[in-house]
């Protein structure tokens, strides 16, 4: 099922003259996880505000083509009603926390609660939700006295126990270490295992490869390629555009100039081990 349809899209920020998205076509079927890369000022944020319905509901701007989202045109929809369907997660997920809870239990239902769901309900999918991500045991923990890594979890808690059908995650790493990285894409994983339509705007490019299905590429406002990401992230000409592609795959393109062609280009290491493995085998066999 398509969840969201562009056709012939352009944008202008208010008081801009350069188009912040160009000739966009694109549909997003439902349950896959898409990664969204591209040079800086692709227009990579700009399309997530377009499916959140920030454009052009609170950036006004020149909206042009034809934009629709859940199959309503995303001019008739109402921000708070779509914010209630597609879960944002903030570039640093610290930011996400409301600083007014005193247990991790408030922090998590505290969306629930505002949507007016009943007590009883909240409780198991709190309870569920901190299970998932295993931080059971900080329930009646205070928010603002827990761990970096902690608080992040709780603040994805609190996001995914809205159980928005889509999520629009926008460089959730940029602010974090390896492990807390690590640990963010555990948790996506676990997201798109439960069958959410995931958008991820994210610069790891290594992350991206081993994580997501599909690739969306922009550069100056424009999708200049998009299809699976192991077709996308083995293409050299992404660097023309400004994006990275996984190290593996440079290496890979060399052994290729080298003379030792693979039969493919890995994108993530496993791949690579595994490719150069059957190699070793063809070579033997020769
Ligand atoms: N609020 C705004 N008003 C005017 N122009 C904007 C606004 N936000 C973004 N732009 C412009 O729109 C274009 C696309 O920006 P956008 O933030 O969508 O790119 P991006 O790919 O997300 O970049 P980055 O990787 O740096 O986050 C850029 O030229 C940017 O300067």
């Amino acid at each position: 099922m398509v969840v969201a349809e562009f056709k012939n899209v352009n944008y202008k920020y208010p008081l801009t003259d350069e188009y912040a998205l160009k000739e966009i076509n694109f549909q997003f079927e439902e349950g896959k996880f898409y990664g969204l890369i591209g040079e800086n000022g692709g227009g990579k944020t700009t399309l997530c505000n377009l499916i959140r319905g920030l454009i052009p509901h609170f950036y006004n701007g020149e909206l042009e083509g034809s934009a629709k989202v859940f199959g309503t045109d995303i001019k008739e929809h109402n921000v708070e009603e779509l914010a209630v369907k597609i879960g944002y997660v903030f570039q640093n997920p610290f930011n996400q926390m409301s600083g007014i809870k005193s247990t991790v239990f408030e922090e998590v239902a505290m969306g629930l609660e505002n949507l007016g769901v009943e007590k009883n309900e909240i409780i198991r999918k709190v309870e569920d939700v901190l299970e998932l991500l295993g931080i059971e045991d900080l329930m009646t923990k205070n928010p603002n006295e827990l761990s970096g890594g902690q608080r992040q979890r709780v603040a994805f808690a609190s996001i995914i126990v809205m159980d928005n059908d889509m999520l629009v995650i926008d460089e959730p790493t940029s602010q974090l270490d390896p492990q807390g990285t690590e640990n963010v894409f555990e948790i996506i994983r676990k997201l798109k295992q439960a069958g959410k339509t995931i958008i991820l705007v994210e610069h790891k490019i290594d992350l991206i490869a081993e994580y997501c299905d599909e690739i969306i590429v922009m550069e100056k406002g424009q999708i200049v390629c998009s299809g699976e990401t192991k077709d996308i992230l083995s293409r050299m000409e992404l660097l023309d555009y400004g994006a990275l592609i996984p190290q593996v795959a440079v290496w890979g393109h060399e052994m290729g100039g080298a003379g030792m062609p693979l039969p493919e280009i890995p994108i993530t290491v496993e791949q690579a081990v595994r490719l150069v493995r059957e190699r070793g085998r063809m070579t033997d066999g020769n």
